[in-house]
């Protein structure tokens, strides 16, 4: 038994790569290629836990392709999308696009969107609700620096970032949210928050969506933990009641790595 049972609701485990800028689209069906066979050479159940990976926008055509050729079990996303549809933006990316491509979810509010690319709460507020426009599953990016932690402001200041997002969204729309905690000092640092800092977190993000919604659509919301994510560390992680799942930066780039991440219930059986 591998979803968690919460009252009526079982959630499927997530187990999701971020490549970020990295891999071209060569590169890219050969990950795609050689995961996919790993992981069926494993006997892997992909409707027990999901497999999602998150390559750079060009990467995705080719990924589409290669997905609906061999019939591939797993999904994938854009690792962004504009808040608009159409027009003069240069450089930005449509969710309409990424749903032609064949995504399932797109991230949103990345850490690294927010300080690099200077995203504001409500530029991500936009964006989820694009994304659900364009039929695709936001997955929600929240987390603190390290100040605010240090400040022991980390609750307050996530749940924070997760209600200006959620902002008009209705409890339908909220239940196909996923949303991934993901401290940003533990973020490419090999620093991992504890198995139960994870938990807190995720529990406090459920009783929040709780108290804005009902139980019942927080009981559906997928929460995920990320930062310095490994196959050492995963299933302590997945252990925790609240933590529905990963998204795995650094170690997503290694397929064998990756594949032992995603499975993580053997872990729990030899640990
Ligand atoms: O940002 C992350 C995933 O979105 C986490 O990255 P790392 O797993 O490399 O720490």
């Amino acid at each position: 038994m591998t979803a968690k049972t919460d009252g009526v609701y079982d959630r499927t485990p997530l187990i999701a790569g971020n490549w970020k800028m990295n891999l071209d689209h060569l590169e890219a069906v050969t990950l795609v290629q050689k995961l996919s066979w790993t992981l069926s050479d494993a006997d892997h159940d992909f409707e027990r836990v999901e497999v999602a990976v998150f390559p750079p926008f060009t990467d995705l055509r080719s990924v589409q392709t290669l997905v609906a050729a061999d019939r591939l079990p797993l999904v994938y996303g854009g690792q962004d999308l504009s808040p608009e549809t159409s027009g003069a933006y240069t450089g930005d990316i449509s969710g309409q696009f990424l749903s032609k491509l064949g995504c399932t979810y797109v991230l949103v509010g990345h850490s690294e969107r927010r300080t690099i690319h200077a995203e504001s709460d409500e530029v991500v507020q936009r964006k989820v609700k694009a994304a659900l426009e364009h039929g695709l599953g936001p997955i929600l990016c929240v987390g603190e620096g390290l100040e605010v932690r240090q400040a022991g402001q980390h609750v307050e200041h996530t749940l924070g970032q997760m209600r200006a997002a959620v902002d008009g969204l209705s409890a339908d729309q909220v239940a196909d949210l996923v949303v991934a905690y993901e401290p940003v000092w533990a973020i490419g640092t090999g620093e991992v928050a504890g198995p139960e800092d994870a938990q807190e977190m995720c529990r406090a993000l459920r009783a929040e969506l709780e108290d804005l919604y009902d139980a019942d659509t927080a009981a559906r919301v997928r929460l995920l933990y990320g930062g310095s994510v490994k196959s050492g560390n995963v299933a302590s992680i997945l252990r925790e009641r609240d933590v529905d799942g990963v998204l795995v930066g650094g170690a997503s780039l290694e397929v064998d790595e990756f594949a032992s991440i995603v499975r993580f219930e053997h872990h729990l059986l030899t640990d």
